[in-house]
């Protein structure tokens, strides 16, 4: 049988087209975790006036909520079609989209007030290099809000075996399992960063929605997926 990529990063330029459309089930899952995000990011940081990157931001869903809030947002992101996608789909908002890495952003140090990465720190060729860079571009008192996957038996059986091979509600190959993050290991490299790690707390799924969709918000177990934030300490 033929081996499935895995961490197949092409999915996201794929379905770019209808990113915003509500047509597929993933990309919807998506969109519906910003507000459970949000509402663990929001009590951290007035985002108002803020200068925020989004990093790994695909076609926009939490940077348009970023600029719904008032900050002033800047999205990057490998997939150039999903870019585009966002590009779009943001006509007559002010946000600044491109299209690169989180291992080599293109963006002078001390840039931003606020780094936001969901769902893709368990995506990156280098964790290392994005958190430096995450580092490098916050301003001094600025920071980092993250969500990502714990490497572990049971988050690989909700994500691979679960959401992948029996509901299907995750295309074939979206993540490997080898590329989940143990929260001792982010924390480890937050600090090697030179990044102040704050509390991280569980996200996950709490009901349905109206159209039957999963509601996502904080829970107390980070067996699976879980949030936190950095401090980039003051000079
Ligand atoms: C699961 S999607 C999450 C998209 C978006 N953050 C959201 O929650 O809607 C993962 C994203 O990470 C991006 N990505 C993968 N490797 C990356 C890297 N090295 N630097 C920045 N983004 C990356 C992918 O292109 C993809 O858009």
């Amino acid at each position: 049988m033929a081996q499935i990529k895995r961490n197949n990063l092409k999915i996201y330029d794929d379905v770019a087209d209808q990113w915003w459309s509500d047509d597929i089930r993933w990309v919807r899952t998506l969109k519906n975790m910003v507000p459970g995000r949000l509402g663990y990011f929001d009590t951290l940081i007035d985002w108002h006036g803020k200068a925020v990157l989004d990093l790994g931001c695909a076609g926009g869903f939490m940077a348009e909520a970023l600029d719904d809030r008032g900050a002033q947002v800047t999205g990057i992101d490998p997939a150039s079609d999903a870019i585009a996608a966002a590009k779009t789909h943001a006509q007559g908002r002010n946000i600044t989209y491109d299209v690169g890495v989180g291992e080599a952003l293109p963006y002078i140090d001390a840039n931003f007030d606020a780094v936001v990465c969901v769902d893709v720190l368990e995506h990156v060729q280098d964790l290392e290099k994005v958190l430096f860079e995450v580092a490098r571009v916050l301003k001094p008192g600025g920071v980092f809000l993250f969500d990502t996957i714990n490497r572990n038996l049971i988050a690989q059986l909700a994500t691979i075996t679960v959401a992948e091979d029996i509901l299907r509600i995750l295309p074939k190959g979206t993540h490997d399992p080898a590329m989940f993050i143990k929260p001792h290991e982010l924390l480890t490299g937050l600090r090697r960063a030179g990044l102040q790690a704050g509390a991280l707390t569980g996200l996950g799924p709490r009901g349905l929605n109206r159209n039957g969709d999963l509601k996502f918000g904080r829970l107390p177990l980070k067996t699976v997926l879980y949030m936190g934030s950095a401090l980039k300490p003051e000079a």
